[in-house]
């Protein structure tokens, strides 16, 4: 990862564009592992209840995948087990076929980053928050650098040194996205990220997850309410309903979704 890190640093010094925010990865060549697994995933709540029932989910490098069910079917945790922000079993999920509760909590999540529903920013400046992972890892992050990630994110350079006081939500979600690409993540987990913003902040949110997922190959898992996002972004939706995978289709599939609850679903969201 550290050498990915430069070679992207030392790149992205020398060239305006963002295209070298990022390694490029390969997702031409058919590997060997999935770049996400999960496998037989269970979850009870303390109160005994059954959350994730047997959860099984295969997401290819490149892949983005949309998450969509009714309320309390266990999209978020089945999301948040993926970068241990609720740990999973040993042996139920996979990233490039390691077993993530093998690895340090911090390495997984730089690699898998997430962005919430409301973004959570520290006081300070923009530029405080974007280099606040990287910090931690030892890493100073450069101007250009920073500017690099804002700009990945579809916001202005020139938001750098305002404080993050007096942003809108949807531009401190924007901020929160270069936030966690400043990880050099591999895998962006996004759970509801546009459901608190106006359709415009929605519309930037999409373009650079898409553009990030085109030009990178950034692997994205997505948590949505809406059918029209899924649609606009989606290479893949999983239905999930009381904790179980009942249904993955493409997105031009949902009109003819079998499963009863699928079918549900779409028609109470038109
Ligand atoms: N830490 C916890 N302790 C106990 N129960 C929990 C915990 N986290 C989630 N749950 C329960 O697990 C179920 C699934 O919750 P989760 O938030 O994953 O659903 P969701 O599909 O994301 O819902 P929504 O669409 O409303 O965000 C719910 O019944 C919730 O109350």
């Amino acid at each position: 990862e550290t050498d990915l890190v430069h070679c992207v640093m030392d790149k992205g010094d020398e060239n305006e564009s963002i295209d070298y925010l990022l390694p490029i990865q390969d997702t031409s060549v058919k590997v060997q592992h999935p770049k996400i697994s999960i496998e037989g995933l269970d979850r009870f709540s303390d109160e005994g209840d059954h959350i994730l029932k047997n959860v099984s989910l295969r997401v290819e490098a490149g892949q983005i995948v949309g998450i969509i069910g009714p309320s309390g079917s266990g999209k978020s945790t089945l999301l948040r087990a993926i970068n241990r922000l609720w740990e999973p079993p040993a042996g139920t999920i996979f990233v490039d076929g390691e077993d993530i509760t093998k690895q340090s909590v911090v390495s997984v999540r730089r690699r898998c980053g997430m962005l919430f529903q409301t973004p959570t920013l520290f006081e300070g400046t923009v530029a405080d928050n974007v280099k606040y992972g990287p910090s931690l890892a030892g890493e100073k992050l450069t101007d250009k650098r920073i500017e690099d990630l804002l700009k990945a994110a579809d916001l202005d350079p020139s938001f750098a040194y305002k404080s993050v006081i007096g942003l809108s939500v949807g531009q401190a979600q924007r901020v929160a996205l270069a936030r966690t690409l400043a990880n050099v993540p591999e895998i962006l987990l996004l759970d509801e990220p546009t459901s608190a913003l106006d359709p415009i902040s929605t519309k930037h949110i999409e373009e650079s997850v898409l553009h990030l997922n085109r030009t990178r190959g950034l692997t994205v898992v997505f948590v949505s309410h809406s059918l029209d996002q899924v649609r606009r972004l989606a290479d893949v939706v999983c239905l999930l309903a009381n904790g179980q995978i009942v249904e993955v289709l493409t997105p031009s599939e949902l009109d003819n979704a079998q499963h009863p609850l699928v079918r549900d679903y779409i028609a109470a969201s038109m």
